[in-house]
């Protein structure tokens, strides 16, 4: 089963990614994330910092997604594992729109076009909704993206949840004001459950 979490920058995603790998570890996951699983992430990576073009830098996303499937997911989902990702396609659903509007008539549509066919959809997404000011304030000493700012991040969010208005049997909405110990004994209980349904 393929688990993933989403949602804005410093929404708290990477925080419990790390806090499931004690809570969930007698179900032995495979901990991954985009980008960073391949070595297709470092040229995203280099692509946001030196703001390339919002086409190439969306292929590039697509490209890392692709590998990342290849090399973890389909692997570790073929043992029967239950493989948690912290961000997944739903990034680009919710991100690149945003950075490609105006160049192309309809980011979404070409967006979802490309993972047609080939791409996993997640079991469960976990979505993380925090204010955007709450967000900023927790990542203030540690801005790296360009994407991590108000005017984007408020425009992310609402595509994020348009995402899981339209797609509510698979997206479950995480409160990220919430305390941490909150947050991770609430999702680590979700992804139980749906281990012993999927079973
Ligand atoms: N529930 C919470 N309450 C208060 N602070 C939190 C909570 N969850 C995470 N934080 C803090 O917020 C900051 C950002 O969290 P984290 O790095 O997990 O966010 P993220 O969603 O992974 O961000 P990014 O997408 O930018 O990597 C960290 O300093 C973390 O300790
Ligand atoms: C997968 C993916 C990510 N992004 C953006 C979102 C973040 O600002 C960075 C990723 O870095 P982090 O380690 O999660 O902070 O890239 C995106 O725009 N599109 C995507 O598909």
């Amino acid at each position: 089963m393929l688990i993933t979490l989403e949602g804005i920058d410093g929404s708290g995603k990477s925080t419990l990614h790390a806090a499931l790998h004690e809570a969930l570890a007698d179900l032995d996951p495979v901990f991954t994330r985009e980008p960073g699983a391949t070595w297709i992430g470092d040229a995203v990576r280099r692509a946001v910092a030196e703001r390339m073009d919002p086409i190439a830098e969306a292929l590039l996303f697509v490209a890392d997604h692709a590998a990342h499937i290849d090399t973890v997911i389909r692997p570790a989902l073929g043992e029967g594992r239950i493989v948690i990702s912290d961000r997944y396609s739903d990034s680009r659903f919710a991100y690149q729109p945003v950075v490609l509007a105006g160049l192309l008539p309809d980011p979404l549509g070409w967006l979802r076009q490309m993972h047609d066919g080939w791409s996993i959809r997640p079991g469960r997404t976990f979505l993380f909704v925090l204010p955007v000011e709450e967000a900023l304030r927790r990542i203030a000493a540690k801005k790296q993206e360009y994407f991590e700012e108000a005017t984007i991040l408020e425009a992310v969010q609402k595509n994020y949840l348009d995402l899981a208005a339209a797609d509510p049997s698979r997206f479950v909405l995480v409160d990220a004001l919430l305390e941490k110990e909150e947050i991770f004994g609430f999702v680590a209980d979700e992804i139980r459950r749906c281990a012993r349904s999927s079973r």
